[in-house]
């Protein structure tokens, strides 16, 4: 059985430690949307499969940013997450645990994280062959003291966790310097209105911004 997630692409997205989650309405805002973000040091992000622009924004992005890594999110279907493999996604993801889609990715070759909350969630995914999970929707479930209770039975499995929901600048810093988080995800970085209003400096600076507290923050 292959690897759910390429270990190179997974030592990538570590090292940027942030995945900007995208909700992207015109295909037009990909472009300078990925140009932002590199400006402020964030090289990975999700576009999500919410909106019928996502495919088209991904393949503006991976024709002329090349050094952003792009995937796709919110992969809720086998269908698109061959559709994910077909339009040059670097990875997919997905808010739940569905097995089908699972099996979809490894059929597509393609990078593939599931979101988890659950220990049964966490089991299913590790069945299938997962070591790279989202926890997903982090904060409303209590934050990283509940990721680190949800994971100490698996600690010697050797998971690690992207969690996402509800986070920002102000609550990033203790989940970064956890062993657990491999890197942290959301919408904080670029949210729809300043996407909207073409706001592009500013999404810069909110980039800018987190990818300073990882640097400072000591990482295990
Ligand atoms: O729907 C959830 C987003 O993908 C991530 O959560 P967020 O908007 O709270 O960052
Ligand atoms: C929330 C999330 O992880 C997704 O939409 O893929």
């Amino acid at each position: 059985m292959s690897v759910a997630f390429d270990p190179s692409l997974a030592a990538k997205i570590e090292k940027c430690g942030i995945i900007a989650v995208l909700i992207i309405d015109r295909v037009d805002d990909a472009v300078p949307l990925a140009r932002a973000l590199l400006a402020g040091g964030v090289n990975v992000m999700e576009l999500t499969l919410r909106t019928p622009a996502a495919i088209d924004a991904l393949k503006a992005i991976t024709a002329e940013v090349p050094e952003m890594v792009a995937g796709v999110g919110t992969v809720l279907t086998p269908a698109q997450a061959k559709l994910a493999k077909e339009s040059g996604a670097a990875f997919a993801v997905a808010p739940g645990f569905n097995p089908r889609v699972l099996d979809a990715a490894r059929e597509q070759d393609i990078s593939f994280a599931p979101g988890v909350l659950t220990p049964t969630d966490i089991e299913l995914a590790v069945e299938g062959g997962c070591k790279l999970l989202k926890l997903f929707p982090a904060e409303p479930s209590g934050g990283l003291k509940y990721l680190k209770a949800v994971a100490a039975p698996y600690a010697h499995l050797g998971l690690k966790y992207i969690p996402l929901g509800g986070l920002n600048s102000a609550n990033m810093g203790s989940y970064i310097a956890d062993p657990l988080v491999a890197a942290l995800g959301g919408s904080w970085l670029a949210p729809k209105d300043l996407i909207k209003a073409g706001k592009w400096d500013e999404i810069t600076r909110l980039a800018k911004e987190s990818t300073e507290i990882i640097a400072s923050t000591p990482r295990s």
